[in-house]
Parts: structure tokens; sequence; C-alpha cells
């Protein structure tokens, strides 16, 4: 398990996260919901320990060392962000992407390597075909498929996915969705996934965490419906989320 310890940041004057503490349970999806600015992106960057709290503690398991200070190897926390082109590198081709991880950090040999290549394209449902393609000769699915496959590679015990799926059209969305919603149940990996899309965390969380200004302010175990949110902000955010659907007719 993953889990923060009240875990603050500040920018300025700005409290961004305001001492929160979750669990990120293995082999379940968690997802954080709320509204942008409420903190969710900062508090995935010092779960990915790319970035230091103020105060607090990034934990695992029963251990009581913070992972940050005990320079943990941040292979171990993925991170898949929301605009896959950004993250990938435009001279790479796809192939190099998957292979990178698996020779720098697992240090795998070639033949293996290649044979892994080719699960990894299976598991996220990328077309192998495309290995040979530049990043920048694949569509924003194949992309987001890439760079899941790339996490993938790292062997990690937690994906972090931060606004992943938010600029995928609606079935795209809910395809690449179902694939990890699969891909999850065969796996020891947990899944945070980040995002403003209460439709999104509903279908895929096992826990659900509303974050509003900095705090968390509901959470919700095996939610099976809107009906399930209490408070009055997490209300809120079900009512815009079924304007928005009615505005989109979906
Ligand atoms: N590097 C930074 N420097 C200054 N302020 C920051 C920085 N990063 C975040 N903030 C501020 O911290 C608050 C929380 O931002 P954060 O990006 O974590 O929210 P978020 O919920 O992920 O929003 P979004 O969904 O729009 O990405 C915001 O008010 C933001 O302006």
């Amino acid at each position: 398990m993953l889990r923060t310890e009240n875990v603050t940041k500040k920018y300025g004057q700005q409290t961004a996260v305001n001492g929160v503490s979750l669990e990120i349970k293995d082999n379940a999806v968690t997802v954080i919901v709320g509204e942008s600015g409420s903190g969710k992106s900062t508090l995935a960057r010092m779960l990915s320990l790319i970035e230091k709290p103020d105060s607090g503690r990034i934990l695992l398991d029963d251990s009581n060392s913070d992972l940050i200070s005990a320079k943990t190897d941040r292979r171990l926390i993925q991170l898949v962000m929301q605009d896959a082109a950004s993250s990938l590198d435009p001279h790479q081709s796809a192939r190099q992407v998957i292979d990178e991880p698996l020779k720098l950090l697992i240090k795998m040999e070639k033949v293996q390597r290649a044979r892994r290549i080719e699960e990894l394209c299976d598991m996220v449902k990328f077309p192998k075909e495309k290995l040979k393609n530049k990043v920048t000769e694949l569509s924003g699915g194949q992309q987001k498929r890439l760079c899941i496959a790339r996490a993938l590679a790292a062997e990690p015990k937690y994906i972090i996915f931060d606004e992943a799926f938010s600029g995928l059209d609606v079935t795209l969305r809910r395809c690449i969705l179902t694939m990890l919603k699969k891909l999850r149940e065969k796996l020891e990996t947990g899944f945070l996934i980040i995002t403003h899309d209460l439709d999104t965390a509903m279908f895929m969380a096992d826990r659900i965490y509303v974050m509003r200004s900095g705090n968390i302010i509901e959470t919700l175990d095996r939610p099976k419906s809107f009906l399930d949110f209490k408070e009055d902000y997490s209300k809120e955010l079900v009512r815009a989320a079924e304007y928005k659907r009615q505005a989109l007719q979906i």
C-alpha cells in the first residue's frame, strides 16, 4: 500500500495540498476526483516522488520511513500524464519508447526485450505493426497506449494516471478504461486515477477520494451509484456531471 500521512504543499501563500492522508491499495483502483485547482496534480507529483512535501510523509506498506528521504527507486511509482505527445520523445520510434525502460531499468537482454515488447503491446492493445513508426506518426489513442505500455515496462508497484484520459473522445476513453480495468485484474499493480470526470471515477474506482481546496472531503468505498455521495460539494460535482452529460446528450 502506498500512503500519504498528513501531507502539505504550499506555493507561496497558496496551500495546494493541506494535510492529506490517503491510501493507494495494491490490486485496486483508487480515484481522486475534484475540480480544477483542488490540488490533485500536486498530490500526484508528491506520490510519484517528483516533488517533496513541505510536511508530512509518503510511505509504503507498514514501513515508517519516508519514501523520499529513503531515496526509494522512482521506478516503483510510474506517472502517466494527460498530454501523451509531450511526454514522448518525438525522435523515438514506438519500439524504442518501450525498449528503453526494459533495457535501462529492468536490465533485460535483447532477445527477452523483443518478446516483452510484444507482450506489452498485447496488454495495452497497441498495434504491433506500428512499433517501427515514430511517435509523431501515431494517433492520440495509440500514443496513450504507448505511454501505458512504457509505464508497465518499468514493472512498477503503482501507476498514477494524472488526467490521462481527458483529451480522448468518449468512445476511445471508454475503450482504454475498459482495457485498463481488465489489465488491473490481471496485475498486482495498484492504480491511482486522478480526474475531474465523475463518470470515469465511477466506472473505475474501488475507492474514490473527493478533493476540494487541498483537502480530502469525502471517501467512498466501492461506490455503486452517484447517490452514494453524501457531502454537499460532492453532490454539486454530481449535478455538474449530469448537466454536462445532458448538454452533450450522452
Ligand atoms: N508550480 C506551482 N507554482 C505555483 N502554484 C502552483 C504550482 N502548482 C500548482 N499550483 C497551485 O496549487 C493549486 C493546486 O494546483 P493543482 O495543479 O495541484 O490542482 P489540480 O486539482 O490538479 O488542477 P487541474 O485539474 O486544473 O490540473 C492551484 O491553485 C495552483 O495554482
